[in-house]
């Protein structure tokens, strides 16, 4: 089964995302802090001409950083370019990038932490300064020269605010951390989408859908999506609560909108590592897994929503983890008291 939470799309699917993408602030749904802020400096830097100060934007993938990015280029009315961190490999990448931007331009690197050392260091001086130093020859003959680049914004993207390196994260002026969103929130979310997807949601059926979301727009909008189809097929298009209801089963979404996955991991640490806790490693090998995308793409709901704990000693199941399988959690079992009365009677 396709899964509802992992960012890669096909093309079909990124045309269908891109045109769900707000683009304005006014029509960016939720985060009322960051948009608050953000628009006073917007307005700040468009009266005064200038480039807005750098952003930083932290938190768990499809919460809608690179939605909010563009949406910062349009707001200040300059050109947008997208970039990531991976897709950069060598010095000369971003420096080719750098001597190509436009006065004011927002220049958006998504997952920066995962920019190379020697990439991140061409950054410090392009962001303080807005300069590029090339070194001409080699050895003791070595020289510097200081080109002057336009001033630009740069907007970086990380789902790991911790890996990013302290020199890198002092550079930006502007730090915004997204949180996930209420329901109310994505259940507004999924009445825009769906009215730009020209579908019919009952209001029921679009807070059904918001309750399962994750807290996420990506999410939101791909359950939507998936729903879509099966009103379609099975009820003359309208999304009524019932349809939303009999999809989401099909689509093995619960209740608290954890799916097969994160049903898997929590069972996982339960049954073979006795609850934990487990080491990250040590998981994503008992599931086949990614460890990085259990980290950044499942861990955060799981953490948040208290299914999950971290410890310096790896992952715990909690008891709403144990709950929520239909399991006993430990210590609320006789377990341990027929150890006591089993021991007892031997001596
Ligand atoms: N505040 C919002 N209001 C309405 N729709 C939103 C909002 N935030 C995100 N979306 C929708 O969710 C989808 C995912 O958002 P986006 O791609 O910006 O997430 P992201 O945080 O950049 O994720 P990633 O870092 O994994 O790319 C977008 O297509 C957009 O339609």
């Amino acid at each position: 089964m396709e899964r509802l939470v992992a960012s890669g799309l096909h093309s079909g699917e990124q045309e269908i995302e891109a045109s769900l993408r707000p683009r304005s602030l006014a029509e960016y749904i939720g985060q009322e802090h960051i948009k608050n802020t953000l628009s006073i400096f917007i307005a700040a830097a468009k009266a005064r001409g200038e480039a807005l100060d750098h952003v930083l934007l932290c938190g768990p993938p499809g919460l809608g950083k690179t939605t909010l990015a563009g949406i910062i280029a349009r707001e200040l009315g300059v050109p947008f370019r997208i970039t990531s961190g991976p897709a950069i490999e060598r010095p000369g990448d971003m420096a080719a990038i750098l001597t190509s931007l436009q006065p004011r331009e927002v220049l958006f690197i998504d997952e920066i932490h995962r920019l190379p050392r020697s990439v991140e260091e061409i950054l410090y001086p392009a962001m303080e300064d807005f300069g590029l130093d090339i070194v001409l020859g080699k050895g003791p003959g070595a020289r510097s020269l200081r080109l002057a680049l336009p001033r630009f914004t740069l907007v970086g993207a990380t789902t790991r605010t911790g890996l990013l390196t302290s020199p890198l994260r002092e550079r930006f002026g502007i730090t915004a951390r997204l949180d996930f969103y209420k329901h109310e929130e994505l259940a507004a979310i999924i009445q825009r989408s769906a009215a730009i997807l020209k579908v019919q949601v009952e209001p029921g059926a679009a807070w059904e859908i918001a309750r399962r979301a994750r807290g996420t727009p990506r999410v939101a909008n791909r359950l939507l999506k998936r729903v879509r189809d099966y009103a379609q097929v099975k009820a003359q298009g309208t999304i009524t609560l019932e349809v939303a209801r009999e999809a989401l089963e099909l689509l093995e979404v619960d209740e608290a909108g954890l799916d097969t996955l994160d049903r898997r991991l929590l069972s996982t640490i339960i049954e073979r590592f006795g609850g934990g806790p487990v080491g990250l490693e040590a998981l994503a090998a008992a599931l086949s897994e990614d460890p990085g995308t259990l980290e950044d793409v499942y861990e955060p709901y799981l953490l948040q929503k208290g299914y999950l704990q971290r410890t310096p000693r790896g992952r715990l199941a909690t008891k709403l983890a144990y709950r929520h399988l239909g399991k006993e959690p430990p210590g609320e079992t006789n377990a341990q008291l027929r150890w006591f009365q089993d021991t007892s009677i031997e001596e």
